[in-house]
C-alpha cells in the first residue's frame, strides 16, 4: 500500500450498504489503516464487542461526553445516539497519521463543518432493491426498525452529491481497494498538477 495521508477521512452511507463490511475488508488487508471507535447507546449485536466495534454506553455517558466537548461530532439516528470520541482522532492526525472514520450522514455534515479539509466519501448501494435486500439478509433489526433504517435512506441517498468521492459497493473487494485508493491520494493542495509553477 502506497503511504495512507494524514487526512481525516468520512465513510458514509445508508445503513445496510455495507460500510462496515468494505472497512473491514480495507483493515484486513491494510491492518496499518486507522479506524475510530465510535461511542453509541444502541445495545450490541450478538458478537460485537465492547472496545471493538463501539463503545457501548449508558444515555447519561453519553450526555455526558457531549456536555463536556468529548465528541467531534455525534447523531441521533433511528432511536439511537452514535458519537466520534475527538482525542483518538486528534491523537492520530498529530502524529501525522490518516483518520477513518465510519459515520451517518448528519456527523458527516458535523465533520465537513468542523474540518473542511476532511475527504467525504459516499458508499452507495448498487441500487436500491439490493440495499433493501442487504438490510433484510443481515437480519440484525426486526422489519419495523429495517422500515425506520430505509426511510432514512431514502434522504442519504439524495446527499450523495455533498461528497468529495462515491464508492460503489458492488463487490466488496473492489470497494474496499478503491477507497484505499482514497486513503492514499494526496489532499487537493497537494497535488502535483495544483502545485506545479506558472
Ligand atoms: N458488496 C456486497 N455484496 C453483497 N452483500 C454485501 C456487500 N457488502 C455488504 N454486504 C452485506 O450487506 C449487509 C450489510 O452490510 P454492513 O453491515 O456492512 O452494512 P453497514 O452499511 O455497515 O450497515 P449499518 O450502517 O446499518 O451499520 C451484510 O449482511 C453484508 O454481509
Ligand atoms: N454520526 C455518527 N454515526 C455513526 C457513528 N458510528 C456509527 N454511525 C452510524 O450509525 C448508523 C447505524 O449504525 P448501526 O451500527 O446501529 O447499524 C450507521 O450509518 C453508522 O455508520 C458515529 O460515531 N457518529
Amino acid at each position: 500500500m502506497a503511504r495512507p495521508t494524514a487526512r481525516l477521512t468520512v465513510l458514509s452511507g445508508p445503513s445496510g450498504v455495507g460500510k462496515g463490511t468494505v472497512v473491514a475488508e480495507v483493515r484486513r488487508r491494510h491492518p496499518e489503516v486507522w479506524v475510530s471507535v465510535s461511542m453509541t447507546t444502541r445495545r450490541p449485536r450478538p458478537g460485537e464487542v465492547d472496545g471493538e466495534h463501539y463503545h457501548f454506553v449508558e444515555d447519561e455517558h453519553f450526555d455526558w461526553m457531549v456536555a463536556n466537548g468529548e465528541l467531534l461530532e455525534w447523531a441521533e439516528f433511528a432511536g439511537n445516539r452514535y458519537g466520534t470520541p475527538v482525542a483518538p482522532v486528534r491523537e492520530q492526525l498529530a502524529a501525522g497519521a490518516p483518520a477513518l472514520l465510519e459515520i451517518e450522514l448528519q456527523g458527516a455534515r458535523q465533520v465537513r463543518g468542523r474540518a473542511p479539509e476532511a475527504q467525504l466519501v459516499f458508499l452507495a448501494p448498487p441500487s436500491w432493491a439490493e440495499l433493501v435486500s442487504r438490510l433484510a439478509g443481515r437480519g440484525s433489526e426486526p422489519p419495523e426498525v429495517q422500515n425506520r433504517r430505509l426511510a432514512i435512506a431514502q434522504a442519504e441517498l439524495d446527499a450523495a452529491g455533498e461528497f468529495d468521492a462515491v464508492v460503489v459497493n458492488d463487490d466488496v473487494a473492489r470497494a474496499a481497494e478503491e477507497l484505499v485508493g482514497l486513503l492514499t491520494a494526496p489532499p487537493p493542495d497537494l497535488r502535483p498538477e495544483d502545485s506545479a509553477p506558472e
